[in-house]
Parts: C-alpha cells; structure tokens; sequence
C-alpha cells in the first residue's frame, strides 16, 4: 500500500520550527495523553526553542510523555546529549514533572540500556500487534539518509527484533542508543524536521524516490495506517520540488 506524505514546506529554519511548534500545539491540545519521541539535531533545537518561548503556558506539559528516538552514549551534562540539548533549550524553561521526563541513559553499558530502555518503553505505551505505539515520533534525517541512529551502513535495525538497539556513528565511532525501524513505523504519527539545501539531494531521491532512494534507512520509515508528514524549509525541499535528481 501506497502511503501519502503530508508536506509542508516553510521559508527557512526558523519559519519551519514555528510551523511545526504550531503543529505540535494543535496536536498535544487535541488529546488528553501525548507519548512523543524526540530527536536530536539542530531543527529540534529551534523548535525546542520557539516552544519554551511560545508556549510555555499554552501547553499542558503534564500530559506528556517525552522520550527519544535516539541517544549519544555518553552523559547527560556532555554536550554530545541529545537530552542536554534538550534540557537546556525547553525543560529548563517549562514546568515538566521528572516522571514525564524518560531519557536514555547515555552513561550506562549501551547494551543493557538499549534492553532497559526498551523495556521502560514497552511498559508505559500501550501496544499493538504486539509492539508499543508512539503517539508522535520527530525524526531528523542525516545527508547520508540516516535517521534516528540507523545508518545506511546498519540497515539490519530497520528490522530488528528488539525495540531499542545500539548502534555506531559510521564516521566517529561514536556509539548510539536508537529506536528500531519496528518501533519507528509502528507510531501513529512520524514528523521529519529537515532543513538546509545541503540535505535537498537525499530529500529529493527519497521523496521522488530516484538515485541511492533504495540504500537510505530514512527511505523505510512509513508507518502503515498513520500519518507521515515531512516538514522542510525551501533549502531542504529545491530538488525535490525541482525535480532534479
Ligand atoms: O541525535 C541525532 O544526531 C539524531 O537524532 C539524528 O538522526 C539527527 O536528527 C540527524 O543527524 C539530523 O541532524 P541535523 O538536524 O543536525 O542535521
């Protein structure tokens, strides 16, 4: 089955964490429970950004639940964090209960935190066909077609079994805590967040699905039954819209 990609395309990077905070707003306010998992990456950080200055007061932030797609294995006050990121541009300014707050563990031994993550995950989210069900994932995706932490070179994680595994930066070696494809396409609604021209190239064959389309992980992301919105700025979306590639 053939699934529809809802798109937006904005102006720029700012104009494009502004649309999709709004987004986030009609979403999070249009249900009493959110489970959502968060990205790392610098369009988030906007976001994140244009939240705590936005709508700090507008949001119920008791009725959500954060998590992540993916996590540096290192700690949490290492500026490598996603959850650092995090933190410092939208928790540090909202009132969030700790309880709603479910970080990866970047510390621990990344084997035993991807069992235990997982773990944590599958008990609070309710399931389907036997897999837990995200309300929202917020994806970025890497110009190698990445995204979460699964690499065009790792593309068995697409597939994997568990909910969470670890995985390795193909350049740093650094080591990752990622979501499975499984997870992944299982939510109800997969948000990408991808700005800047220098990602048009993999946007434009993974959307006109032309070039290396085939050997991106981001290219496996469809959630059968929900919704997949991208949301671009004009610099990410030029080929795809020019037909190009
Ligand atoms: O923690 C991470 O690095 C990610 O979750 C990763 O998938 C990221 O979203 C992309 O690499 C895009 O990152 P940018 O938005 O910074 O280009």
């Amino acid at each position: 089955m053939k699934q529809e990609v809802e798109l937006e395309i904005f102006e720029d990077p700012r104009a494009l964490a502004s649309g999709f905070a709004l987004w986030f707003y009609n979403f999070v306010n249009s249900r009493p429970k959110t489970n959502v998992a968060l990205s790392g990456g610098s369009t988030p950080k906007l976001f994140f950004q244009v939240l705590s200055n936005e709508y700090k007061d507008r949001i119920d932030w008791s009725g959500i639940q954060f998590f992540w797609g993916d996590e540096r294995c290192v700690p949490p006050d290492h500026q490598d964090s996603n959850y650092l990121m995090t933190r410092k541009n939208l928790f540090d300014h909202i009132g969030i209960p700790s309880k709603n707050v479910h970080r990866i563990l970047g510390e621990s031994d990344p084997e035993k935190e991807a069992q235990r993550y997982g773990q944590e995950i599958g008990d609070v989210l309710s399931h389907r066909d036997s897999l837990p069900v995200f309300d929202l994932i917020i994806l970025g995706l890497g110009s190698d077609g990445h995204t979460a932490s699964i690499f065009p070179d790792q593309m068995h994680l697409l597939q994997d079994a568990g909910y969470c595994q670890v995985a390795i930066h193909p350049d740093s070696g650094q080591q990752r805590i990622t979501l499975t494809g499984k997870v992944i396409n299982q939510a109800d609604n997969i948000c990408f967040l991808v700005a800047g021209e220098g990602k048009s190239g993999v946007v434009g064959e993974i959307l006109n699905k032309t070039g290396d389309w085939e050997k991106y992980p981001a290219s496996y992301i469809h959630n059968s039954g929900g919704s997949l919105h991208w949301f671009l700025d004009r610099g990410a979306a030029s080929v795809f819209q020019n037909g190009k590639n």
